[in-house]
């Protein structure tokens, strides 16, 4: 191409060059027109984040000075170069919260400079909150959150469509705006706790919703707040449990044994029809479900009855049964497909046993009035926490807050969790209410049709 084409087709270049930065221009414009008020606030904090970038970084600390002379040491003029400064490349989106920063590491600018200067960047973005963690190697992600996710209320509108991942439990949104969600393929026992009215029930109502449409999974319930099953929280969900107890100590004693035998005949079973010892090595099935029992409001079941009359003696024989079945089906349930969700608004030792409660990996605290109620639900580590304290949620802004302890990790995880209606619980139930089957009966279905040699079951 010749000099003289080259300037002739200029005007077509910058043309071209400016159709794509209108359209460049335009697409942002729709997106920003299109997001919601608190996205739009964010992408106007983004351009801030990355128009002060240059100025900002090494003010905070984060940039370095090559001094290495480059390759021509004396310019023409007969100056040396000056040291360069270098700052780490960033790249930064926005969502709802505030704004996600992906930083590229420099040499002594890295993941504890960052974090050392994290209180700096959240002042100078304006941002509640600003946490860095290592991303790919050599990068890191800086999330700034603009408005705490934490009392923003958020809700969830179940679909009703059989999960992709039955054994995930979505919990919420972390204080970072990022999503939480325990896996309960390896979690045989979940401990809810806290005030009454701070969304206990509304999250194990989203676990049902979410889980219900698949007929891999079976529930069954023991409420000590009511007598019957069509009263109180499960009274629409009632219809979805294959069995359910109300605040009979008896009646829930014939549910616990009912359930333990099922665990002994699973685990009779499990190699000859299963042809594994873990269920989770195959996963669960619509003949081999995962079978979740709630117990909400725990201490019903198992309070310390104390009494020297017949009667007294009598419930504290079946308190004392009661804790030690559940134990049971904690401890040794979890690789025949057993799950346990212990719910409790009492804030005593014996409204979750701490022999139950310290074998359950996932337990979560809404609001506590006390230290020491918070110890009973989340154990003493909380004491070391006291940002995660539940004590501090008692706050009406933090209905649906959660602090999470998760064994095998430090620390704990607040967590906003959405609000499900009562009315879309009580639709997901009854559009799933055919799938209910007795996780007993399909066991003992497959013994008597299905292959492999019999089984002893228990009686
Ligand atoms: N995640 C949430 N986000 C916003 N509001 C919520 C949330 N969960 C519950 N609420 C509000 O709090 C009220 C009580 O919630 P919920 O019944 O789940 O509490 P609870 O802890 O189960 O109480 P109880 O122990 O008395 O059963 C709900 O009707 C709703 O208005």
């Amino acid at each position: 191409m010749t000099l003289g084409e080259i300037i002739g087709s200029a005007p077509a270049l910058a043309g071209a060059a400016l159709a794509l930065t209108l359209g460049w221009a335009l697409w942002w414009l729709v997106r920003y027109i299109r997001a919601d008020t608190m996205t739009r606030a964010s992408i106007r904090q983004a351009i801030r984040v990355r128009r002060g970038w240059r100025r900002l970084a090494p003010m905070a600390g984060l940039s370095v000075t090559d001094k290495t002379p480059p390759a021509v040491i004396v310019a023409p003029d007969g100056k040396v170069p000056k040291p360069k400064v270098l700052i780490p490349k960033i790249k930064v989106t926005a969502d709802r919260y505030g704004v996600l920063v992906r930083a590229v590491c420099l040499p002594k600018v890295s993941l504890a400079e960052f974090q050392r200067a994290a209180p700096y960047l959240a002042d100078a973005w304006r941002c509640t909150r600003v946490s860095v963690l290592p991303d790919k190697p050599g990068q890191l992600v800086i999330r700034g959150v603009r408005v705490d996710p934490l009392v923003v209320r958020t809700e969830h509108t179940p679909t009703g469509r059989v999960p992709e991942e039955l054994a995930v439990w979505h919990l919420g949104l972390d204080e970072y705006a990022q999503p939480v969600s325990v896996s309960l393929s390896d979690v045989p026992g979940v401990t809810v706790a806290g005030l009454p009215g701070f969304g206990k029930t509304s999250l194990v109502n989203r676990l049902l919703c979410d889980t219900a449409p698949s007929a891999a999974i079976q529930y069954a319930v023991a409420d000590g707040k009511v007598t019957y099953s069509d009263e109180g929280d499960y009274a629409d969900l009632a219809q979805r449990a294959f069995a359910f107890v109300g605040d009979d100590l008896a009646e829930a004693n014939v549910l616990f044994k009912r359930l333990v035998r099922l665990r002994r005949d699973r685990s009779a079973s499990i190699r000859a029809l299963l042809g594994v010892k873990n269920m989770w090595h195959v996963g669960p099935s619509e003949t081999w479900p995962l079978t979740v029992l709630i117990v909400d409001e725990a201490h019903t079941y198992f309070r310390d009855y104390k009494g020297s009359d017949p009667q007294t003696k009598k419930l504290a024989a079946l308190a004392a049964e009661n804790a030690r079945l559940v134990e049971d089906l904690v401890k040794k349930g979890r690789s025949v497909g057993i799950l346990v969700i212990i719910a409790t608004q009492k804030a005593t030792g014996d409204a979750i046993p701490t022999f139950i409660r310290d074998v359950c990996p996932v337990g979560l605290s809404f609001a506590q009035k006390t230290a020491e109620a918070a110890v009973v639900a989340l154990g003493e580590d909380i004491r070391n926490w006291p940002d995660a304290n539940p004590t501090a949620l008692q706050d009406p802004a933090y209905v649906g807050v959660a602090s999470m302890a998760h064994q095998g990790r430090p620390g704990f995880t607040r967590i906003r969790t959405p609000y499900v209606a009562d009315d879309d619980a009580a639709r997901i139930a009854t559009a799933t209410a055919h799938l209910t089957r007795d996780p007993a009966d399909l066991l003992n279905d497959q013994l008597t049709n299905g292959p492999g040699a019999p089984v002893l079951l228990t009686k």
